[in-house]
């Protein structure tokens, strides 16, 4: 059924983008109801508004707390047109209509991201306004309710094409994106409450849908939820895939590591080369060399800005991403001649707090791997010398961002070699040390990182017969003193950490 819009209550936080709809209504003849702030932008532009104080009878009271919760406002949302019985009541207490309703909610998540003031953060918990939004969703029947702000322009094209009648259509698709904008504030509303709580039910709610032209495969249907903006800004490209995304999600996780100037490149989720080096160049050169094989169609990240020097050098490989915290003009220039390579300008480091994983009939939440080691035991030969100690701790980082099992092989801040995704640790050694022999690299000075402890001693053995004579590991197994032994005997560093980095 169409509905002629004929009165419309508009109650919103942020005013800007409200003006072009609110001149729209007025052309149309709409008589317009308001709460103070709002109504005020309305009068502001020159156009008639009718305080909501004067069809309650009551002046808004509690500082806003009660403002719109009253029966004369809810009676003109929920009356159903066709009902005789709401149609009487309507009549018998002097009740005017609403046809619109136009609600944007006090600013909830972005209070909590901007203040940890408990009292500030409970103000936002807006109450009238998602009960006028719940009202008017629930009688769509007669109602159009548009639940926020960026559905304005929408509204506005509406009003245009139909001359102020909305469709049955019409009103069940606000209906529908009200009751979800519901559903997204109580659940970041319960998340606060609950943060301390030990059985807080899990729920998470993402809007900004983005569909993914398919998923892991072509076959599998696939979306993104969450808000790229507020990570990247793009420069270049086409849209980005699903496993670009999860490289992408990989690549910034494992940069985040670093504050020297780095650069990584990632392949199907894992590192398969990264150095540290003074210049951003030199840091590329070094990730490039570690696997120039594995490097092909490659995301690559780095934490500095990309000079004209390293795109030079960059732009001679295939890769389907570039991450950085900013673009030389003259480097950009350059690298935009492929207009299917992605440059994405990263505006934060971004490293999860929490995890989450479909398995079952469930979901699994853990805390991000924000630790990198708990404690430095010297349990070797000899203590690591100092630059023993800084390659054993790169090692260890890179070590953490692999599949697990996973084995990494470091020398001077650069990775040479690295096993991972392996269904045993001396498989992952095997093909760490592989890889590092490919590429010529010469392992005498080397450190290997292990991910999880060592079961037995053959990796310890397998790794100095190879040239490697520091280890890190976190330790912890029952036969940890078979490896320290062998490392005692053989002159070798053993670091143990105390925190392991499984990551399946
Ligand atoms: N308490 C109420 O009756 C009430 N009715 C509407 N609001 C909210 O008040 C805001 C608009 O207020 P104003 O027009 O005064 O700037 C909107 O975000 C709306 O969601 C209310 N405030 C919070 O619950």
């Amino acid at each position: 059924m169409n509905r002629t819009i004929q009165s419309a209550l508009i109650s919103v936080f942020y005013k800007d983008g409200l003006e072009p709809v609110v001149r729209k209504l007025h052309e149309l003849g709409v008589t317009m109801y308001s709460t103070s702030g709002t109504q005020t932008f309305i009068e502001q532009l020159g156009l008639p508004c009718t305080s909501v104080e004067s069809v309650t009878g009551y002046p808004s009271i509690l500082g806003g707390r009660v403002k719109t919760l009253h029966p004369k406002v809810f009676g003109g949302i929920l009356a159903r047109r066709d009902f005789e019985g709401d149609r009487n009541h309507i009549a018998e207490y002097e009740i005017p209509l609403l046809d619109l309703v136009i609600v944007d909610l006090y600013p909830f998540e972005e209070t909590v991201k901007s203040t940890t003031d408990d009292k500030a953060i409970t103000e936002k918990v807006d109450i009238g306004g998602v009960s006028l939004i719940r009202a008017a969703g629930k009688n769509h029947a007669d109602v159009c309710i548009i639940s926020s702000r960026t559905q304005y322009e929408g509204l506005v094209s509406l009003l245009n094409e139909q001359v102020g009648v909305t469709s049955l259509a019409d009103r069940k698709r606000y209906a529908a994106a009200a009751f979800a904008e519901c559903a997204h504030y109580d659940v970041a509303i319960a998340d606060y409450f609950n943060r301390e709580a030990d059985n807080s039910p899990f729920q998470l709610s993402y809007g900004n849908k983005q569909s993914l032209r398919y998923g892991e495969n072509p076959h599998q249907k696939a979306a993104f939820y969450g808000d790229l903006d507020e990570l990247f800004t793009k420069l270049n490209g086409k849209e980005l895939s699903y496993n670009n995304l999860v490289d992408v999600d990989a690549a910034t996780q494992i940069i985040a590591e670093f504050q020297k100037p780095a650069f990584a490149i990632i392949k199907h989720t894992n590192v398969c080369g990264i150095a540290e080096r003074d210049t951003v160049e030199h840091a590329w050169e070094a990730a490039l060399a570690g696997d120039r094989e594995s490097a092909f169609g490659g995301v690559l990240i780095t934490n500095q800005p990309i000079t004209m020097s390293a795109a030079q050098k960059i732009n001679e490989l295939f890769f389907e991403i570039l991450i950085a915290p900013s673009f030389d003009a003259d480097a950009l220039e350059l690298l935009k001649t492929k207009k299917n390579r992605n440059l994405l300008q990263q505006k934060k480091t971004f490293f999860p707090a929490r995890e989450y994983k479909r398995i079952l009939n469930g979901v699994l939440v853990q805390d991000g791997d924000t630790q990198n080691y708990a404690e430095w035991t010297e349990a070797g030969a000899r203590p690591s010398t100092e630059a023993e100690k800084q390659d054993l701790l790169f090692a260890n980082i890179v070590c953490k961002h692999l599949k697990s099992n996973a084995i990494a092989i470091v020398k001077d801040k650069q990775l040479i070699g690295k096993g991972c995704g392996q269904t045993s640790r001396i498989d992952a050694l095997r093909q760490a040390l592989d890889k590092a022999n490919q590429f010529g690299f010469s392992l005498t000075g080397a450190v290997m990182a292990s991910d999880a402890f060592f079961p037995f001693d053959d990796c310890v053995k397998m790794a100095h017969a190879a040239g490697i004579n520091a280890v890190i590991q976190p330790g912890g197994s029952v036969r940890d003193k078979d490896s320290v032994a062998y490392c005692q005997e053989n002159g070798m560093v053993m670091v143990m950490t105390g925190t392991r980095h499984f990551k399946h």
